[in-house]
């Protein structure tokens, strides 16, 4: 079975509410159609009921819940506490109107703060900052957990790499620039997140243009020393570094260049060195190897909100958001 039909299948087991927010875009539309015909989430539109059904001629959205702002009952008591969380950063009860009203995105995530909605899947027409930031503003980080990363699940066909093809690439869409120690705790909490999504061992990569010492650079430093620092946060992982890309996943690579290690040749998990490596890195593998990209989904915020490239199709927001119903499932 595909790995989007597996997670599919885990959605509809335990229903969960996933708010969708960017009604204006005929794609998320689309996306609310075939959601609710193959029964995988229940689906709340925000905006002017009038307004999506004349975006939505030829779906059939009746079995979604329409929230408009302007009415919605619950709509006060969202800029109460959206007032009450930020007013040490100088929110304003007006401020807090003019922004939940204004930008749905924030709206959704004050639903999921409230308990209203159990996640929340936007950015098919939003820049990933403008999705990620009322998500981090406002939902904050897991207890335990001091920073929040974004990965992608890679499902490439035909591909005997990886987990038969199945793979996390991370960070590819939120921390521009991680230094050694929050580039451990990626490769720690990415791990995770492939075991939940894929329900098989991670064996982690971090990834560098240089295998086991070959290039000498601060850049290569950096990855060293965060594959020191993960090895001793997660004893237990199977996680292996500095590895070239070649080196990380094709078997014969990693037998020659880092002979010694687990992982070389055999990861499923890659832990880029920076956002511009992660971000061109997925598009790569997307667009030239025809990959599926589910994403950018995140790990480590205290509820489950993921985000989408601009580029998205309706069905990428589909497998999205049976992504982050099961992820609601695991909360
Ligand atoms: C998401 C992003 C916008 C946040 O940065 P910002 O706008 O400068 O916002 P701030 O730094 O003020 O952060 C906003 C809040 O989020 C928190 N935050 C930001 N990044 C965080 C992280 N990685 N983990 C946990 N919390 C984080 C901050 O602590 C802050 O909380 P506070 O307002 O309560 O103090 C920024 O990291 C970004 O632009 N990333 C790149 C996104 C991108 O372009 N990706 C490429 C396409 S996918
Ligand atoms: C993940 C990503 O690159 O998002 P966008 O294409 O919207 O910038």
């Amino acid at each position: 079975m595909e790995f989007i039909d597996t997670i599919k299948e885990k959605a509809r087991e335990d229903k969960k509410t996933i708010v969708l927010p960017e009604t204006e875009d005929r794609r998320t539309l689309e996306a609310a159609d075939q959601i609710l015909k193959e029964d995988l989430a229940n689906i709340i539109l925000i905006g002017s009921k009038d307004e999506i059904e004349k975006g939505s001629t030829g779906l059939d959205l009746s079995k979604a819940e329409f929230v408009d702002p302007e009415t919605y009952e619950k709509t006060q008591s969202y800029i109460d506490k959206v007032v009450e969380l930020r007013s040490k950063k100088g929110m304003t009860p007006e401020k807090a109107k003019e922004t939940i009203l204004n930008d749905y995105t924030y709206y959704g995530v004050m639903m999921v703060k409230m308990g209203d909605a159990d996640g929340l899947v936007s950015g098919a027409c939003h820049s990933t900052a403008n999705t990620l930031r009322p998500c981090l503003q406002i939902l904050k980080t897991k207890p335990g957990t001091k920073l929040v990363s974004a990965f992608f699940l890679m499902d490439v066909p035909d591909c005997e790499y990886g987990e038969d093809g199945l793979f996390v690439f991370s960070d590819c869409g939120l921390n521009q620039n991680p230094n050694s120690e929050e580039l451990a705790a990626i490769a720690g909490a990415s791990a995770d997140s492939f075991r939940l999504l894929t329900g098989k061992d991670p064996k982690v990569a971090m990834l560098s243009y240089s295998t086991m010492g070959s290039a000498k650079h601060a850049d290569v430093d950096k990855v060293a020393e965060a594959t020191k620092r993960a090895k001793e946060s997660y004893p237990d992982l199977t996680l292996d570094g500095e590895l070239q890309l070649d080196a990380a996943i094709v078997p014969e690579v990693g037998k020659s260049k880092a002979p010694k290690s687990k992982v070389a040749g055999n990861a499923n998990v890659l832990i880029f060195p920076n956002l511009d490596a992660g971000n061109i890195g997925y598009k790569l593998v997307q667009r030239l190897g025809n990959a599926e990209a589910y994403g950018p989904l995140t790990q480590g915020i205290a509820a489950p909100v993921n985000d989408l490239s601009r580029g998205c199709s309706a069905q990428d927001i589909v497998g999205v958001v049976a992504i982050t119903a099961v992820q609601a499932q695991n909360q």
